[in-house]
């Protein structure tokens, strides 16, 4: 007596897989949107935080006085 059994191929189990689209991406590249105005110049711009008082214009003229 003699038990056979049906083994499927391996790859058949993904079949799910292989019903995903393949063409599934991020779509088109969209350009930003956001509202900064880009310098024509393009000089780097640097964002100086901090509490009132605490010394922002100070800094600024230390460093970037000439
Ligand atoms: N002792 C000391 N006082 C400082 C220093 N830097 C700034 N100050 C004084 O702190 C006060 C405020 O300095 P500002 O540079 O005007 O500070 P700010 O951050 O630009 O102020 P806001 O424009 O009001 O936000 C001024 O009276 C400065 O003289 C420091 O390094 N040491």
């Amino acid at each position: 007596m003699s038990i056979q059994y049906e083994v499927e191929p391996l790859a058949d189990s993904y079949g799910v897989a292989d019903s995903f689209p393949k063409d599934f991406g991020y779509g088109e590249e969209e350009a930003d949107i956001e509202d900064s105005p880009t310098p024509s110049d393009s000089k780097p711009r640097i964002l100086l935080m901090g509490l009132r008082r605490s010394g922002k214009s100070s800094i600024q003229k230390v460093v970037f006085s000439t």
